[in-house]
Parts: structure tokens; sequence; C-alpha cells
């Protein structure tokens, strides 16, 4: 039997430690299992946490192994390898397709009924890896993908515009990488149009302002890692919110990456479009209507993604 309060994150680093942080604080879960190659760490990170209980609500947090996480409803992959300073995403993709030829055949093993979350990078390409070396269906394999970005365009916007980033609708999807796009064509600021709020504000233009954001955005990950060489509060964040809208069965809508089965004319890889969240992932996969060079863009960051995953031999 699955247990809907019972998560697991296997690779207790600095995004999964930060991702235990935030579930526990959420109040949704009743057990978290944490997983690390270095045990150590895992049990470290376990007392940590646990220790600060008494200040949230009532949970265990423990340090396990694969057999505990046969009930777990979520399970959540942070495991391996960061980029350093100058390294994209995809230069992670051999160390990191190694480390989860190691981790999923253990978990496929043990569980077949949970939502897989899939938070290492580059993590498009991972979810597809972990698609197919599950036997999952696809719909409950998914990566975090562009959630985060898409959180860092609102609060750029909201800093621009001066107004809550929360009152901000505007989507980054694609790779969750150095190909992602902004979607202007559809952003809103409370259902007005981005330009027309924009203008408001005494903002006029908005071809340049389009630009640097999308530039800040897809950059972001370089220019923390420059300065602390990791980055895992934001990303914890969004985490939370997925895991938030599977445990609780919200029928969220997240730009999560996930197995394109024809949307947008493309299919056989995964990446980032929004699509419905529930308790079994992806309930719905959603079609934006995207302007033509939002399109085209689309599709050259699925070619970025494709060529990776068809050099992979699965
Ligand atoms: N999708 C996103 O938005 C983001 C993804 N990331 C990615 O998350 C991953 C982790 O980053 P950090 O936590 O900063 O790295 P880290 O080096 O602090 O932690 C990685 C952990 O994975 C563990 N690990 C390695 N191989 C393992 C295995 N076979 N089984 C279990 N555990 C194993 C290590 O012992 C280590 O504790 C990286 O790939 C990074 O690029 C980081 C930030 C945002
Ligand atoms: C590291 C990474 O993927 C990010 O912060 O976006």
């Amino acid at each position: 039997m699955k247990n809907m309060q019972k998560a697991a994150i296997i690779g207790c680093g600095f995004v999964g430690s930060s991702i235990a942080f935030t579930l526990m604080q959420s109040e949704a879960f009743s057990e978290l299992v944490l997983i690390d190659a270095n045990a150590d760490r895992a049990e470290g990170e376990a007392m940590d946490l646990s220790h600060g209980l008494p200040f949230a609500h009532p949970m265990t947090i423990r340090a396990g192994h694969y057999d505990d996480i046969a009930d777990c409803a979520l399970i959540i992959i942070t495991a391996g390898a960061g980029q350093k300073p100058g390294e994209t995403r995809l230069d992670l993709v051999h160390k990191n397709v190694a480390i989860f030829r190691s981790i999923i055949p253990e978990i496929a093993k043990r569980n077949q009924e949970a939502v897989l979350l899939v938070v290492s990078n580059p993590v498009d390409v991972l979810t597809y890896v972990a698609w197919k070396l599950s036997g999952y269906p696809a719909h409950r394999v998914l990566g975090s993908g562009t959630v985060l970005d898409s959180a860092r365009l609102k609060y750029m916007l909201s800093e621009h515009l001066d107004v809550d980033s929360r009152s901000i609708q505007a989507w980054i999807i694609g790779e969750h990488g150095d190909s992602e796009l902004a979607v202007w064509s559809g952003a809103t600021v409370s259902g007005m149009p981005l330009d027309q709020f924009c203008e408001l504000r005494g903002h006029y233009d908005h071809k340049a302002a389009d630009e640097w954001l999308h530039r800040e955005v897809r950059d972001s990950a370089y220019e923390i890692i420059k300065r602390k060489g990791a980055t895992y509060y934001g990303v914890a964040m969004a985490v939370g919110s997925i895991a938030l809208a599977i445990v609780r069965n919200e029928h969220a809508v997240l730009p999560v990456s996930n197995l394109l089965h024809g949307q947008y004319g493309l299919s056989g890889l995964c990446m980032s479009v929004p699509a419905v969240v529930g308790r079994e992932g992806i309930e719905t996969a959603l079609e934006l209507p995207l302007s033509e060079e939002e399109r085209q863009a689309l599709t050259q960051s699925a070619h970025t993604l494709k060529s990776v995953i068809d050099g992979l031999e699965l």
C-alpha cells in the first residue's frame, strides 16, 4: 500500500537537504526517508533536521536504505554531480546518467507505484532516463523542469514592475538550461497583458526588457554558482510546490519536465511545458498557444535535448 504522506529523497547534498527542510515545514508529510551514497551524510542531515521538529509538526525524518522506500508515494532524486563554474547542465550528462543507472533499478525493484520526481541535472535528460530505466508509466515520472526558472522570471518581473510576484503569470518552457524560452505572448499580471501592465508602470521598451529578463533568468544558475558554488534554496521551494501538488492532489498547473506525446509537434523527449499535476503525476498535458517565434524556439530547445538523448544507450 502506498503511503501518501511518505516521501524519500535520494541524494542528500545541498539540494536534497534543502528540499527536506522545505518538506518538513510543509506539514504534508508524516515520514521522510533520506538516502545517500554517503550514509554518514544522510544520517547527519536526518539528525540535524529532526532537531527542528519541535518547531514544526510531528513526523519522522530518518536516514534509510532502498528497502525503506517500498511504500513511498513520492521519490525525489537529487543525487549526482552539480555544475562547476562555467560548466553547463548538459556537461553533467555522462556522470549523472551513470549514477541514475545505479539508482533507478534499485527503486524500480521495490516500488512501482510512486511518483518519481527528478531534480538532478540535466533534469530533462535524466527525467527521460528515469522513465526508460524504471519501467514506470510516463505520467508518474516528472522533472522539476522550469518551475524554478518560471519562479525566477516572476521574481525578476516583480522587481522590475514593483508588483507582487504572485500576481504574475509567466512561463519559462523548454529545456531547464541554456535553450529555454520565455512565453511572453501569454504573460499577464492578474489577467492584464504584460506589455500593457509595463506601460502602466512607465516601461515602454518591451523588446529590450524581454531580452534582458530572459538572459538574467537563463543565466541565474551560472551567476549563483560563480558566487557560492551551488544553488539550492530556490529549487527547494520549487520542488516543495511540486511535491505538494502531488501529495495533496492539487491539480496544479506547473511547467514540469514530462514526456511529450506529440504536443507542439514534439515527441520522444522530456522537457518542460505546463501540465496539470496531481496524485498520479501528470494528469493532463497542456498545449499553450505560442507565437511563431516561441514555437520555433521551443522546437530548437527540443532538438538540443533530443540530440543528447539520442547519444545515450538506454
Ligand atoms: N533541477 C534544478 O533546478 C536543479 C538541479 N540541481 C542539480 O541537483 C544535483 C545535486 O546538486 P547538489 O545537491 O548541489 O550536489 P551535492 O554534491 O551537494 O550533492 C549530491 C549528493 O548526491 C550523492 N550521491 C552521489 N551519487 C549517489 C548515488 N549513487 N546514490 C545516492 N546518492 C548519491 C552525493 O553523495 C551527494 O551527497 C546536481 O545534479 C545539480 O546540478 C541543482 C540545483 C537546481
Ligand atoms: C543548478 C540549476 O539547475 C539551477 O539553479 O537552475
